[in-house]
């Protein structure tokens, strides 16, 4: 097992990283002590691993909240069920609340362990590559709005991370690329050596190699939990860790939540993204070329939904949190391995990339 420490002062949590972790009752119980426990999962999660987390507790009080499966569940009348669900079993503000699942279910506990009682202890229990090398760590939760993704939320910290590689066996081929969209992110931020791995090792990740899985875990945990203890707010630094997320946010929530993963969002965004870094002078040609190949052989799509049209597009990227005054801005890349947050953007540029890039 390897543990990493996301450095937050008082509010500094564990990320444990291993295969058979599930299995640990020594774990999930160190970080719960209260006698009231809730578990919120969903029914694809449920019947896979469910027991094994709740094994440790069979002397505690335990309510589990199972949601429908589906980035269209991340809403606030889910987040109302686990209210109803606490509520009934009159749990108090040390209970402790337990995600069990992908991102979807990781956002949505976390956002209810936010507001019960304004703020209950939360454990993540990531089960997808996506929830363990991004969203299980940082404290990023909230729910989505049929305006905008994750719209409605709040940053609240889990008390630790549990990320069991052996979980990884069940999750399908494309759920796996999903995560790796966000894996290969890190590379273009801030880790060029990590994005030259990438490149060298991609196939023994499809293969789900157990060794560069767990690598490639270990070291997008390592860089979020750099960038989250440096800006954990996100002031600054934080930002470039939405990289293709404008884009690829406006696709979601365009097309319907759900049709486009998120991390298949975020790869075409991160094209886009790239592209547009070009127009601008900044980006080589050479490395354009280069991201999409890794994202494309990490079979992830590259190139943007036709029944979007520019002005959707742009009436999209103004629902972003990082718009200020009202005005667009984007994350995008001076080279592999280095983002950059620009104050202003050309909109010719922005526009020409909407029109064009993935068009031809
Ligand atoms: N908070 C953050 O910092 C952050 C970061 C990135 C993404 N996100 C959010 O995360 C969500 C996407 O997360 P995701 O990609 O994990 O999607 P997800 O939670 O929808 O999970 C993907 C699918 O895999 C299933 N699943 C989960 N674990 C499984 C397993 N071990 N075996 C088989 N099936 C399994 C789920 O039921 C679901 O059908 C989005 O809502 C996105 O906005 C948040
Ligand atoms: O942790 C962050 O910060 C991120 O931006 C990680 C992203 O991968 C993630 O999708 C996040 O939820 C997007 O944040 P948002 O603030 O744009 O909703
Ligand atoms: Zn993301």
């Amino acid at each position: 097992m390897k543990t990493l420490n996301v450095e937050l002062g008082e509010r500094a949590y564990p990320i444990y990283i291993g295969s058979g972790l599930l299995q640990r009752a020594d774990l999930l119980t160190r970080h719960v002590s209260s006698a009231q426990v809730a578990v919120v999962t969903n029914d694809t999660v449920a019947p896979l691993y469910l027991d094994r987390v709740l094994a440790p507790f069979a002397d505690r009080v335990v309510e589990t909240v199972i949601l429908p499966d589906g980035e269209s569940y991340k809403t606030l009348d889910s987040a109302g069920r686990i209210f109803d669900a606490l509520l009934g079993k009159r749990f108090s503000r040390n209970a402790v609340l337990i995600a069990l699942g992908g991102g979807v279910i990781g956002d949505l506990g976390g956002f209810a362990a936010a507001c019960y009682q304004r703020g209950i202890p939360f454990v993540q229990v990531p089960t997808t590559l996506l929830s363990q090398v991004d969203s299980s760590v940082g404290g990023k939760t909230g729910v989505n709005h049929p305006l905008g993704k994750n719209m409605i939320g709040a940053f609240y910290q889990p008390r630790c991370v549990l990320a069991d590689t052996d979980t990884l066996a069940t999750l399908p081929d494309r759920e796996l690329s999903a995560g790796l969209a966000e894996v290969i992110k890190y590379g273009l931020i801030r880790d060029p050596e990590f994005f030259a791995w990438l490149e060298s090792n991609m196939d023994a990740l499809l293969a789900r190699d157990a060794d560069a899985l767990a690598y490639a875990i270990e070291r997008s945990c390592r860089n979020k939990a750099e960038v989250v203890a440096a800006d954990e707010k996100e002031t600054g630094e934080r930002a470039t860790l939405n990289l293709g997320h404008t884009f690829g946010h406006a696709i979601e929530t365009g097309c319907g939540y759900g049709v486009y993963l998120h991390g298949e969002a975020v790869a075409i965004g991160m094209c886009q993204a790239a592209d547009l870094s070009r127009r601008l002078g900044w980006l080589a040609a050479a490395d354009v070329a280069r991201i999409e190949a890794l994202l494309r052989r990490a079979k992830l799509p590259t190139k943007p939904p036709e029944n979007l049209a520019t002005e959707r597009y742009l009436e999209l990227m103004a629902v972003d949190k990082k718009n200020v005054d009202g005005q667009v801005r984007l994350i995008l890349l001076e080279q592999i391995g280095r983002a950059t947050l620009p104050r202003g953007i050309g909109m010719t540029q922005l526009r020409a990339t909407l029109d064009e890039y993935g068009k031809a």
